[in-house]
């Protein structure tokens, strides 16, 4: 009995674009999962080692970097077709050229009324905890949030730091500062707080501040959020953050003959800076 290769498909999956459009003060941002696949007569590459015909998943993952930025993305659909249609036209054995994208949304960041022209919230995902403590002394109270994800597209800068045989990371100027926060705040005392209340004007003042704060590291922007939130709550004892640096790179189009003056970015998933801080008063 014979054996013979069946359907068969390959391309490159999840990767993590990101354009800004900073062509004003007022940035866009489009945030995708960029997946490809092509198909078509691909028998070689599976029975003979013969590569000829395949245009590398490295290409395939290029292309929707160089895409973003040369032909944008109106929609993820506009921008699904181009990257199609230009996979297909540069593979001349694929009959077919499968692009999926997932989107994920953002909102601007409000700050008095108005929405923020360069931070923005991840819309949805984020997740209001508490844990109480019962004792016949009395109950401790720990609010708080998880992924609260936010990110700003110019505002953050880090430098200065540290060097020693093993640093090779460049001093950054204007770099995207995204994180999903963890914050958890205990309460000074159980009496006469509104729970709702309190936890959304918190939730507001840490966007806020996060939004208005020019950033010199995500450590100066923690604190600055925990002190907000100390300033304006006599309710709230003490603040705890632990906020993972998602970093975003730039994208080198160079090769491609196209600048990225912060255009396009490559959202890494791991490894990841982990910055952790508490921000208490002196009396507590
Ligand atoms: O805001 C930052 N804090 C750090 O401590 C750090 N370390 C690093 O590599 N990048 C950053 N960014």
């Amino acid at each position: 009995m014979g054996i013979v290769l069946g359907p068969n498909r390959y391309g490159k999956a999840e990767s993590r674009v990101v354009r800004i459009v900073r062509d004003s003060p007022r940035h866009e941002i489009r945030d995708l999962n960029v997946s490809s696949a092509l198909r078509g007569d691909f028998a070689a590459a599976h029975t003979d080692g013969d590569q000829s015909q395949v245009l590398p998943t490295d290409t395939q993952k290029n292309t929707a970097f160089a895409f973003a930025k040369r032909h944008g993305v109106s929609s993820p659909e506009d921008y699904a077709l181009a990257l199609g249609r230009r996979l297909l036209e540069a593979t001349p054995a694929a009959t077919g050229a499968a692009v999926t994208v997932e989107e994920f949304a953002w909102d601007r960041i409000p700050v008095d009324g108005a929405g923020h022209d360069h931070a923005f919230v991840r819309r949805g995902g984020e997740v209001r905890t508490t844990s109480v403590d019962v004792t016949p002394q009395g109950a401790v109270v720990e609010s708080g949030l998880h992924d609260l994800v936010v990110l700003k597209s110019t505002g953050s800068e880090f430098k200065g730091f540290l060097r020693d045989d093993y640093t090779t990371l460049p001093d950054a100027d204007d770099r995207i500062l995204a994180t999903a926060l963890r914050a958890g705040w205990r309460y000074a005392s159980t009496d006469g707080i509104d729970w709702n209340a309190t936890y959304d004007a918190v939730r507001s003042l840490l966007l806020a501040t996060f939004a208005t704060t020019y950033s010199r590291a995500l450590q100066e922007t923690l604190y600055a959020m925990g002190r907000a939130v100390l300033e304006a709550h006599a309710e709230v004892a003490e603040i705890s953050f632990a906020a993972p640096n998602k970093h975003h790179f730039l994208v080198d189009l160079a090769p491609f003959g196209l600048d990225n003056p912060g255009e396009v970015f490559i959202a890494a998933d791991r490894p990841y800076g982990l910055i952790e801080a508490t921000v208490t008063r002196e009396d507590d």
